[in-house]
């Protein structure tokens, strides 16, 4: 398989990071994963033998790819001259305007190219857009990663519990605010933890959608549309963030055996992020970076997932059974 990564941060290395690393396991598995292109801001690599653990280091070291060395060459460019299958495109979410990922994914249907994504932006707020132009240029797009993180809940949904209604789900669905809230619960200061949050590269490129409820609030619009038929954007959420959560509200509420999460539910068609009184021993208490979902549904009736929301491995691994699943696809049709 092919790979163009767009967008060479915390995922897009994250992911590089996971395929050296378990090159000999995939390819005794599932066959070889070929990265022939990486794009950040800079501009990108080319090639069929790109030194993934050297493209890693002199990112890591300059905070540019093109001093690899790369090449001046846009990532639109990237998606439309590169010989490749399939495009992970990993650029922050943008829930204003959805770009540049709206674009780059487009123009990889476009051109030939399946998608994996990671990115909350387009799916929030053009998913319906995106799925009509993957299917007319009959091209795969999988986002397991945009919600969740690691934890399974996107294919869970669409594979085993396909049959079911899905009536409703709610749950804590960022993990840099569970991060936040967990550690504020043990004494410490909002804004210490906020930086640790950045420095674990949890928290979004711009925190603010982590601390104000956005970031929940796109992926229970993803959920909504993708899993549940329904057909919104992210201005159809009613959101409030954890600003105003302080570490005496979370003292208070432990001792009345309470805890407070930020909540993200979809029920009877209205999509609600705010931050909740949680029962100490319900399951929705998971604490740190954890996320946690609880369906209900008509056959299998209460469903609960819980994993990993965020981190450069965990949604490495959401983004590689993307690109699995992808593969099994295509190697089958041909
Ligand atoms: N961090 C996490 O735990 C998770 C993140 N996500 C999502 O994954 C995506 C990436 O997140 P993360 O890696 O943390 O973000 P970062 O800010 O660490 O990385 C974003 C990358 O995108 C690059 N970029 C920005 N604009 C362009 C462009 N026009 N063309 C090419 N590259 C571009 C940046 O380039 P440059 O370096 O040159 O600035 C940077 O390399 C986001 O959409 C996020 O919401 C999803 C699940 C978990
Ligand atoms: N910033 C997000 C990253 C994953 O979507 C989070 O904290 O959950
Ligand atoms: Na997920």
């Amino acid at each position: 398989m092919r790979i163009i990564i767009i967008g060479f941060g915390v995922i897009g290395r994250g992911l590089a990071k996971v395929l050296y690393k378990k090159r000999e396991f995939l390819r005794k598995n599932y066959g070889d994963f070929n990265v022939v292109a990486i794009a950040d801001r800079s501009g990108a690599i080319i090639g069929e033998d790109i030194d993934l653990k050297r493209a890693i280091e002199v990112k890591e070291k300059s905070g540019k790819i093109i001093n690899y060395p790369g090449i001046e060459k846009s990532s639109l460019e990237v998606i439309k001259d590169v010989d490749a299958d399939v495009v992970v495109e990993v650029t922050p979410s943008n829930l204003d305007t959805g770009e540049p990922a709206r674009t780059h994914i487009i123009e990889s249907f476009k051109h030939g190219k399946h998608v994996v994504t990671a990115n909350k932006g387009p799916l929030a707020l053009y998913f319906k857009e995106l799925m009509e132009t993957a299917k007319r240029y009959n091209k795969i797009f999988k986002f397991e990663a945009s919600v969740g993180g690691a934890m399974p809940i996107i294919n869970l949904a669409k594979e085993t519990l396909a049959g079911n209604k899905i009536i409703s789900i709610r749950g804590i669905l960022n993990g840099t605010t569970n991060y936040i809230l967990t550690k504020m619960e043990e004494g410490l200061d909002f804004e210490t933890v906020l930086k640790e949050a950045k420095e674990l590269g949890i928290a979004e490129t711009n925190p603010y959608q982590d601390i104000s409820g956005l970031d929940t609030a796109a992926k229970i619009v993803i959920l909504a549309n993708a899993i549940m038929g329904l057909n919104k954007t992210i201005k159809d959420v009613k959101v409030r963030g954890i600003e105003k959560i302080t570490p005496e509200a979370l003292f208070l509420a432990n001792k009345r055996g309470y805890t407070i999460k930020l909540i993200g539910e979809i029920v009877n068609g209205y999509l609600i992020v705010e931050p909740k009184l949680i029962p100490i021993n319900s399951p929705l208490n998971v604490k740190g970076t954890l996320n946690v979902a609880m369906f209900e549904t008509d056959l299998a009736k209460e469903v609960v997932v819980v994993g990993r929301g965020a981190g450069a491995e965990e949604t490495a691994s959401a983004i590689l059974s993307d690109l699995i699943s992808i593969k099994k696809m295509i190697e089958n049709e041909s």
